[in-house]
């Protein structure tokens, strides 16, 4: 990274609402969020993180909800509201529409946002996210890339920024929930949702997102997986998804002692 590429970073980085700090913990060098007494965030170990992976209208949102009347967990939805409203402008409609154009800057501010996410601070022992800065990666950003919707440039870019950022800021993962449902059932509850932005999405998208998530989390082919990988399979009826979520409560929350 050039000087004038750090300088910037550290500029931007110093806007950052949490107070950051390199420390040198356990001989690795990670920046922690300094915060006092009992509000923890990302980087504190005492902390739980579980991210709910998988395609769009995979059933995550679902999946969260059932969880969010649990003590002790905090549960973090995407921030699509912040994609569909950049100071006026609709980022993930302008992205559905032309991705040649748009896909750079969506990417870009998910990043941001879903890096925000991680580091967002809480009382909870226990945070279970919706996808993660490394979903937005592994799947997203490759699959413009790899759709020839993405500049190599600006894919270069991307990178370059996610590896600094994973090198240097501590985002534990301690489980990640992929809830593995067919391209075609997310494309029924998707046309169910009727999400504006969405409708544009052909069926052939969200397989390419599918087999995306398989190659990540079920064969690790395409990149390293922050945490383990609990696999629920999520085509069933919501009555019957939310016997498998209680049958798989111990499980995900046996994370919180790994
Ligand atoms: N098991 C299920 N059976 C039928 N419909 C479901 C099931 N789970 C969720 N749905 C419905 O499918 C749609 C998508 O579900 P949900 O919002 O939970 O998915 P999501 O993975 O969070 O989507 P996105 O990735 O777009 O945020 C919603 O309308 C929801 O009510
Ligand atoms: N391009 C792109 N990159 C991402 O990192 C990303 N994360 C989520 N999404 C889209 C999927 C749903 O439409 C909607 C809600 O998940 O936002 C993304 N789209």
């Amino acid at each position: 990274m050039t000087a004038a590429a750090a300088r910037f970073f550290l500029n931007f980085w110093s806007a950052f609402r949490p107070v950051v700090r390199t420390v040198k913990s356990g001989g690795t060098r990670g920046i922690r969020t300094g915060t006092p007494g009992k509000l923890m965030r990302s980087g504190d170990s005492r902390r739980t993180v579980i991210c709910v992976e998988g395609n769009i209208a995979s059933g995550k949102t679902t999946c969260l909800d059932y969880f969010s009347n649990t003590s002790n967990i905090q549960v973090l939805t995407e921030p699509v509201s912040k994609w569909r409203n950049v100071h006026g402008h609709n980022l993930l409609a302008l992205m559905y529409q032309d991705p040649q154009r748009w896909g750079i800057s969506l990417q870009t501010y998910i990043q941001l946002t879903m890096l925000d996410k991680h580091l967002s601070a809480t009382t909870a022992p226990v945070t279970m996210m919706e996808r993660s800065i490394f979903s937005a990666k592994h799947i997203f950003v490759e699959n413009l890339y790899r759709s020839g919707k993405m500049l190599e440039v600006d894919y270069i870019i991307l990178n370059e920024w996610f590896d600094w950022i994973t090198t240097n800021v501590s985002l534990p993962v301690n489980l990640i929930v992929y809830l593995q449902t067919s391209p075609q059932t997310c494309y029924e509850r998707l046309k169910q949702r009727c999400r504006e932005e969405e409708m544009v999405i052909p069926l052939e998208y969200l397989e390419f997102i599918h087999q995306l998530h398989e190659d990540w989390l079920i064969k690790g082919t395409s990149a390293p997986v922050p945490a383990p990988v609990l696999v629920i399979p999520a085509d069933y009826d919501l009555q019957k998804m939310l016997h498998k979520y209680e049958e798989h409560r111990e499980k995900i929350l046996a994370a919180t002692n790994s």
